[in-house]
């Protein structure tokens, strides 16, 4: 992309154009970070509005019938599996992320008595290390951790689960899953797929892969909201013999039976734990609906495209400047986001932001840019490159005020 006029001219084209006044995005500013918090849907306003106020405000307790609050955790999860290639009564709505990494990580150890090792790669997002340490505690199992470059020669017959982010947060690079899931299971393990920065973003299919078991985030580009509930998909081969390790009644055969004992429910039922967040799912399932009624193919296409153009353009304007790319160049390879490293990148998106581009640092040193293709178009590409060179050669960065750090970044 080599101007502001061949930016207009790929908007003009772009079949998924009108998405965008589908959400309520602030005006004058350039939003790249959707792969940290999704954009408001408009139509969840209404949502949460008919929600509040009649399904709870009026009907009371009669909605969890009625209005099928009961039902959402599994009517979500079957709308977000034909997101990732799953069949429907593989996928729920539960929980975060971090608790369904625990429930997962824990069930897959349990179901493997020989073998103690739950392998990972360092730099994986900290919640999941954090979470498989919590779990070898538990269970008096172990974490190992192998670069990528040599994962498939870790594993071996200690091997319980292997646990990837398909994604990087950081860098984009993205897992062949097909390939990895066949080599793990060719060593008789069993492999945890973290989607947080793949659902809605690229291409997934769970089944085509044989994938064992997986887990995301709601708020990223299914467009949930803040602290929208997380899914987790456990392949309807395993669902018979894996146990959560959350015994919670929602999770029971017969919930309302109120029976002493512990019986896990039926399929993937016996991963929900307690009472579902119904606001959550309502604003979850606007988001999720949104992007079903997108052509996906067409979606992931724009995210590889506004990225491709984005490491373009700045490469082209923003040569010199003491920017490197922390990303992958095939689009094939990557999720739908950009990383760049630059040694002052706390201050510079800082100032970004103050000059209404949106994206995020990850220490120590990467500036982030998420590309979400419902909402994000090429003319955004080419002005958030332009307004990071101007603030580069202007050293416009360089301000006590972009120095200071925050609590969340
Ligand atoms: C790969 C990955 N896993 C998990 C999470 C978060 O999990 P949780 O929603 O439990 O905070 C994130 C982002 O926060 C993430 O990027
Ligand atoms: N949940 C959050 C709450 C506050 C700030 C960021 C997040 C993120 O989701 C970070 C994201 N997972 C990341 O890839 O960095």
């Amino acid at each position: 992309m080599k101007s502001l006029d061949e930016a207009r001219a790929l908007d003009a084209a772009d079949p998924l154009r009108t998405y965008r006044d589908a959400f309520d995005l602030p005006a004058g500013e350039i939003y790249l970070d959707g792969n940290s918090l999704g954009a408001l849907p408009r139509a969840t306003v209404a949502r949460l509005a008919g929600t509040v106020r009649g399904e709870w405000g009026r009907d009371l307790i009669r909605s969890w019938n009625k209005a099928g609050w009961i039902d959402a955790p599994a009517r979500v999860g079957g709308k977000i599996a034909q997101l990732i290639g799953a069949q429907a009564h593989e996928v729920l709505v539960a929980d975060s992320t971090s608790v369904n990494l625990f429930k997962l990580l824990a069930a897959a150890v349990k179901a493997q008595p020989g073998r103690r090792v739950i392998l990972s790669e360092p730099g994986n997002f900290p919640t999941d290390l954090y979470v498989a340490q919590g779990v070898a505690e538990t269970l008096g199992a172990e974490l190992r951790l192998a670069p990528r470059e040599a994962i498939v020669e870790a594993l071996d017959e200690d091997v319980a689960v292997l646990l990837l982010t398909h994604v990087h947060y950081q860098s984009a690079a993205m897992f062949d899953m097909a390939a990895i899931t066949r080599a793990a299971q060719a060593k008789g393990a069993l492999v945890l797929w973290d989607l947080s920065h793949s659902a809605g973003a690229v291409a997934v299919d769970l089944n085509a892969a044989n994938a064992d078991l997986a887990v995301g985030c709601g708020y990223k580009y299914l467009n949930g909201g803040p602290g929208a509930p997380a899914f987790l998909f456990v392949a309807e081969r395993h669902q018979a013999a894996l146990r959560s390790p959350l015994s919670g009644w929602m999770g029971h055969a017969a919930p309302f039976d109120f029976g002493d004992d512990y019986a896990p429910g039926e399929g993937i039922s016996r991963f929900l734990c307690g009472t579902p967040p119904i606001l959550g799912l309502a604003a979850l399932e606007e988001g999720v609906d949104l992007l079903l009624g997108a052509d996906l193919p067409a979606l992931y296409a724009k995210g590889q495209a506004l990225c491709s153009a984005f490491i373009d353009v700045v490469e082209d304007r923003c040569a010199g400047l003491g920017l490197t790319l922390a990303t992958p160049r095939e689009g094939a390879t990557r999720g739908s986001h950009v990383s760049f490293r630059h040694e002052q990148g706390w201050p510079i998106m800082q100032a970004l932001i103050a000059r209404g581009v949106i994206g995020d640092f990850r220490a120590p040193d990467i500036l982030r840019f998420g590309f979400t293709p419902l909402y994000v178009g090429f003319e955004d590409v080419w002005n958030a490159a332009e307004i990071l060179r101007d603030i580069l050669t202007t050293g416009a960065w360089d301000d006590p005020a972009f120095h200071a750090r925050a609590a969340v970044t």
